[in-house]
């Protein structure tokens, strides 16, 4: 067994440093696209520059008898593709696939000076990102690569979310996590067929008023990811690295998709999947914080001062942990504001009109 000491070491020699810190780049939304439907490959060069990952899935929605044609196309399109500040991801196939050990191969030596991030699909443990690492990083040497191609685990399976704090510190390259509702619910038989989202028989009822049972009780559908969404905020922060929400199957419901990707948004998710062009559009705006939000983060941090003591604003009570709270915020609004020229302005003009009424 390598010393804890070695953690920091490349795995191969001749393979790029490993990271200590995973950089915070705009990750609001994932776009999934398929590189061997040529309608959606012919899209992938304006997408790119409307969202902050692009990501050429070659895992499930790609069809069997399509697996080659869409490592091929993914080939194509990144040589082809300036992909500015957008970053370019990859979803190969499951590791006890047949294609993995070509995706893996093909990717890392052609295009490895292009690709951002390896999602590695049904992770179980952290065996199954030693695995990956070892391997890109003799690959990485093979394609003499200056830079380390970081890897994100896709949280699908009751193992996986039972092991999810080892799968989040199992190695330098380990860049974030999603929540794959599909192949969770499967692994863990729970009764849903939905890609993501609540379901109505999943809910809370109101207590009777008196004898009667049936009347008058209110019921309120509950969140069927809030446990696992917590715990994978929880294990990536406290490893130095990215929680996501992953996809939102019912394409048509953009209410419910803007209320999931809400709900992740706010127990600390950086961003969600989309699937389809309309969904860009829904990640973008929520995991944005609202200008009014950013312009009170900004003046409480002002009246803040060194961060320390309390200070009333509006009424309500402030002082270091709030005070860190809004620099939550307030860094990633700066973040997002570095990339989004439209964005900058919004939160400027709303910090110039809270400030001028102090
Ligand atoms: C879901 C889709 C199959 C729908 O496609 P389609 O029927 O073609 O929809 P539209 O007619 O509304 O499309 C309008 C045009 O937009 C193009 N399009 C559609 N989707 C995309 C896209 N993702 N990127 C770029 N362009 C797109 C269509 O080609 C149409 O073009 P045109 O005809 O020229 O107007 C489709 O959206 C799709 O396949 N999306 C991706 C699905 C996917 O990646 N699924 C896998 C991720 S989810 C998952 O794996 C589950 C997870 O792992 C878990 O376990 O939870
Ligand atoms: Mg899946």
């Amino acid at each position: 067994m390598r010393s804890p000491k070695d953690f920091f070491k490349p795995l191969a020699i001749g393979a790029p440093q490993p990271v200590r810190e995973i950089p915070f780049r705009p990750s609001r939304m994932i776009h999934f696209f398929d590189p061997s439907n040529p309608k959606m490959a012919a899209k992938v060069p304006d997408i790119a520059k409307g969202v902050d990952i692009i990501l050429g899935n070659l895992e499930d929605a790609i069809q069997a008898d399509r697996k080659v044609a869409a490592r091929q196309g993914l080939v194509d399109i990144a040589k082809a593709t300036d992909f500015g500040a957008t970053q370019l991801w990859t979803r190969i196939n499951s590791l006890d696939s047949p294609w993995v050990l070509d995706d893996l191969t093909t990717l890392v030596t052609e295009i490895g000076d292009k690709l951002d991030v390896i999602m590695v699909p049904k992770v179980e443990g952290p065996e199954d990102i030693h695995y990956v690492d070892r391997l890109i990083a003799q690959l990485e040497a093979r394609a003499k690569l200056e830079r380390p191609i970081l890897v994100h685990a896709l949280l699908e399976t009751a193992s996986g979310v039972r092991r999810v704090e080892e799968i989040a510190a199992a190695s330098p390259r380990m860049q974030g996590i999603s929540l794959g509702p599909a192949d969770l619910a499967a692994s863990r038989r729970m009764k849903t067929t939905r890609v993501g989202g609540g379901h109505p028989g999943y809910l809370v009822r109101t207590d009777p008023v008196g004898d009667d049972l049936s009347e008058g009780r209110q019921t309120y559908q509950q969140d069927l990811w809030h446990y696992t969404v917590s715990r994978m905020v929880d294990a990536c922060v406290s490893n130095g690295i990215l929680p996501f929400y992953g996809p939102f199957g019912d394409i048509r419901d953009t209410v419910a998709c803007e209320d999931q990707f809400r709900n992740a948004y706010l127990l600390g998710c950086v961003g969600a999947w989309s699937l389809h062009p309309v969904q860009i559009a829904i990640a973008k705006k929520v995991f944005s914080p609202e200008p009014s939000e950013v312009a009170w983060a900004r003046r409480v941090i002002k009246a803040m001062g060194d961060g320390t003591g309390a200070v009333m604003i509006d009424g309500k009570m402030q002082d270091d942990a709030t005070y860190k709270q809004c620099l939550v915020v307030a860094e990633l609004a700066d973040a997002l504001a570095d990339r989004d020229p439209e964005l900058a302005s919004a939160y400027d003009k709303a910090t110039e009109e809270a400030l001028a009424n102090d």
